[in-house]
């Protein structure tokens, strides 16, 4: 009886039929059968469409305000910075997706972007941050560090091998990296900190780099350093390396200033800018501006886009010591509890290290130092004694130099408690 039922009832995979005796296994479901064969079929259809979906996903280029939404995180204020990079990166790589897709048709240009603000206010952050977001290479360079071709130095390929090493040599990711070049203003034509050994002329520098910031092949020696005549060479098309370039440009504001108080005076009241509006200097700066102050209109000319960033203020620096995703308090208050003590900040002490760097002139770039001085003592004793609950900086610890205040752990019985237990 049984096999009777078994033969009108045999078991079938539901999706290509197959009964038990041809295949190895069948699972049953909920009034549905599935074979091994099947199985294996679907998990590798399911695979490739999970994949093409990730292909496709790392494809999306996340849209300006979704740039802007994450600089957010770990970049305080500067805001006019932000979205300018925000919809100049997103214009950029679109340009190169858009190139991938069609062959031909309009040739869309690239745009190179400049960043101009005091020192430590996050301009090398700003472009490293991008490149974290976008998730390509990165490198950053040192303009001051270059030659023009034929001098000692660093030949401005070599700016290309560090993008290359950034991307483990490969090179058509690298090819979609970004390039931070800082110190741009140093190799204007009148600079007088360029290095005084070398026999560089800031103009001869802008020249040679002119190539590499508008697009070309470019070869660069695998091992750095000069190029040798034998040597095997790299090579590297730049038409899509978005560079960024930075610097502080001391004095712009005076070039921009003057230009808008020439023109007060010279047309009147008709002028649409007055000298008091003069103190939003940014608004008004121009390509010529940096002219004026050396940059050769060829150079300028290859970076369209400009953002102004503003110096950093005492309540900026605050923010930046506690908000951002690894602000520096946080990163040390994770540093004190692998060592199971807690590390605390008064207000005051938070206000003082701001202080400090704003006096020191190095923006937010001064705050580690700062904060490593003040817990050099008490991050060397930690370690060693094991009751220490926790450290409390006060503002005394960074103006005088005091000793942060340490509370102990309440021991089961301390020499004292033990001695008063004895007594009793
Ligand atoms: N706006 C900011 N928000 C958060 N952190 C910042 C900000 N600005 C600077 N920092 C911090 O300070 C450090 C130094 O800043 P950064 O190197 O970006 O300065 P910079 O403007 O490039 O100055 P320089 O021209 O001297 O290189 C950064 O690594 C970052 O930790
Ligand atoms: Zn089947």
């Amino acid at each position: 009886m049984p096999t009777d039922t078994q033969d009108t009832e045999e078991i079938k995979c539901s999706f290509c039929g197959k009964s038990q005796s041809q295949v190895k296994k069948i699972v049953a479901g909920n009034g549905v059968y599935i074979c091994n064969e099947c199985i294996e079929l679907s998990k590798r259809i399911v695979d490739d469409e999970l994949k093409a979906d990730s292909l496709k996903e790392s494809k999306e280029l996340p849209k300006p305000m979704e740039i802007k939404k994450q600089l957010d995180e770990y970049v305080i204020g500067q805001d006019r910075a932000k979205k300018v990079l925000s919809v100049a990166v997103y214009n950029h790589y679109k340009r190169i997706n858009q190139m991938e897709v069609e062959q031909e048709g309009t040739e869309l240009q690239k745009s190179n972007i400049a960043l101009i603000g005091p020192t430590g206010s996050g301009k090398t952050y700003l472009a490293q941050t991008l490149a974290k977001i976008l998730n390509v290479p990165f490198a950053i360079a040192d303009a001051t560090t270059l030659t023009e071709a034929g001098y000692v130095g660093d030949d401005v390929e070599n700016i290309l091998l560090k993008l290359i090493q950034n991307a483990d040599y490969d090179i058509e990711r690298a090819q979609k990296g970004i390039i931070y070049i800082d110190e741009i203003d140093k190799i204007s034509k009148k600079a007088e900190n360029m290095s005084i050994t070398r026999d560089v002329s800031g103009e001869g520098v802008q020249q040679s780099l002119l190539k590499i910031l508008e697009g070309t092949m470019a070869s660069v020696p695998p091992q750095g350093g000069r190029k040798h005549p034998q040597q095997q060479m790299l090579h590297i098309d730049t038409s899509n390396i978005l560079f960024i370039v930075g610097g502080a440009f001391d004095g712009i504001q005076n070039i921009v200033k003057n230009r808008l108080g020439e023109k007060t005076i010279g047309f009147g009241a008709e002028n649409d800018v007055n000298t008091k509006d003069a103190d939003n200097w940014q608004k008004y700066l121009t390509t010529g501006d940096l002219v004026k102050f050396g940059l050769i209109p060829e150079f300028i000319g290859r970076i369209p886009i400009i953002s102004t960033l503003d110096g950093l203020e005492d309540k900026d620096l605050i923010r930046i010591l506690t908000e951002p995703k690894n602000a520096l308090v946080k990163q040390y208050q994770k540093l004190f509890s692998l060592d199971d003590v807690e590390l605390t900040f008064t207000d005051g002490a938070l206000q003082a290290i701001a202080e400090l760097a704003i006096n020191r002139h190095m923006g937010a770039r001064g705050l580690r130092s700062i904060i490593e001085n003040a817990l050099m003592d008490v991050m060397y004793r930690t370690p060693s004694e094991d009751d220490i609950e926790s450290v409390q900086v006060t503002k005394d610890v960074i103006t005088k130099h005091a000793q942060p205040r340490i509370t102990y752990k309440k021991q089961d019985k301390t020499e004292d408690e033990v001695a008063e237990k004895v007594k009793k």
